[in-house]
């Protein structure tokens, strides 16, 4: 953590699900101290998990977990976020917290306007290899978030991983598209690698085993190798060879298309997600 990380307040985070789990586990394992990080759960199950495992303060009340808190990270379904900052307005307007949302699709502006106004909201799109420390943050800061709020909202998300700012908002549904349903890509070629390894005869745990190193491998590869993807591709293809057969039927069916397709769809939703909750 830098200097400027939460030595001057508290972070309070609003609903306490998968990603916000991930994000304080984060946060505890880079050395922000526990009794600085409070979170709002209302299922005691989560909330005594969470309040177990991290040493934070636990609230069932959103109010009393934003009233000390310098710091809001709202972690709710895009579906409830009108209601919960509705709930939150004369909180936010006395206290005047710097705001980060990582909802889907909901905008900066929809979540000041919710909010009762004039405050410095960042919008942030996490996705669930934080829980490692290996995620990546895509942020967009409104014009109300001043260079202290933004290195904070920095130093919150870069507790895990990496972050990549971004200038236009309206991209930010396509970052959403990209990195933070992007697990789930790689987790369905997993899955369809498996099906179609044991399909091929190969024993379920010597495929789990296969599968996991090479995409493990091939990340470090795009990471490490500073290479084109498409260049590494090449390196893996002999001519007339087995990758080349596979490659081939990849390309014949599609895939660059279904994925294009995919990920515009994935954009579109977070769009409709702004539009349906509004
Ligand atoms: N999962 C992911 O990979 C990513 C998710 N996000 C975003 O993060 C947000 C949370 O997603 P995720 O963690 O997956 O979802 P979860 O459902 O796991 O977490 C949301 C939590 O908020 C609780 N909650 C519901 N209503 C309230 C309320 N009024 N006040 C306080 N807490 C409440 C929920 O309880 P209950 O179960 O009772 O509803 C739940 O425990 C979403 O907006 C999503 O778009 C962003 C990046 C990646
Ligand atoms: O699926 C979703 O809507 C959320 C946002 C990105 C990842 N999970």
């Amino acid at each position: 953590m830098t200097s400027h990380s939460f030595a001057s307040g508290s972070v309070a985070f609003i609903g306490g699900g998968n990603m916000a789990r991930s994000l304080i586990g984060g946060l505890v394992a880079r050395g922000v101290p526990a009794q600085t990080i409070r979170v709002a759960e209302p299922v005691a199950e989560l909330r005594d998990a969470l309040t177990r495992d991290f040493g934070i303060h636990g609230f069932s009340d959103n109010a009393a977990a934003t009233a000390q808190a310098t710091t809001w990270v709202l972690a709710v379904k895009p579906q409830v976020m009108r209601a919960v900052c509705e709930a939150l307005a004369a909180t936010a307007q006395a206290t005047r917290p710097l705001v980060v949302s990582i909802a889907a699709g909901i905008t900066a502006a929809q979540l000041e306007r919710w909010l009762g106004g004039d405050l410095a909201v960042v919008r942030a799109m996490p996705n669930t290899p934080s829980l490692l420390g290996a995620g990546v943050t895509g942020l967009f800061a409104n014009a109300r978030v001043d260079a202290a709020q933004r290195a904070l909202a920095a130093d919150l998300l870069e507790a895990a991983g990496r972050n990549v700012w971004i200038g236009e908002e309206s991209l930010m549904d396509a970052v959403t598209a990209v990195s933070g349903s992007g697990p789930a890509y790689v987790f369905l070629l997993a899955e369809a690698m498996q099906a179609a390894a044991e399909a091929e005869g190969l024993p379920s745990e010597a495929a789990r085993t296969l599968i996991q190193q090479t995409l493990l491998g091939a990340s470090r590869m795009l990471i490490e190798n500073d290479e084109m993807p498409s260049e590494l591709r090449r390196r893996v293809t002999s001519p007339g060879g087995t990758t080349q057969a596979a490659i081939e039927t990849f390309e014949a069916g599609g895939f660059r298309d279904l994925v294009a397709r995919a990920i515009h769809a994935a954009t579109e939703r977070g769009r409709q997600l702004s539009a349906a909750n509004d």
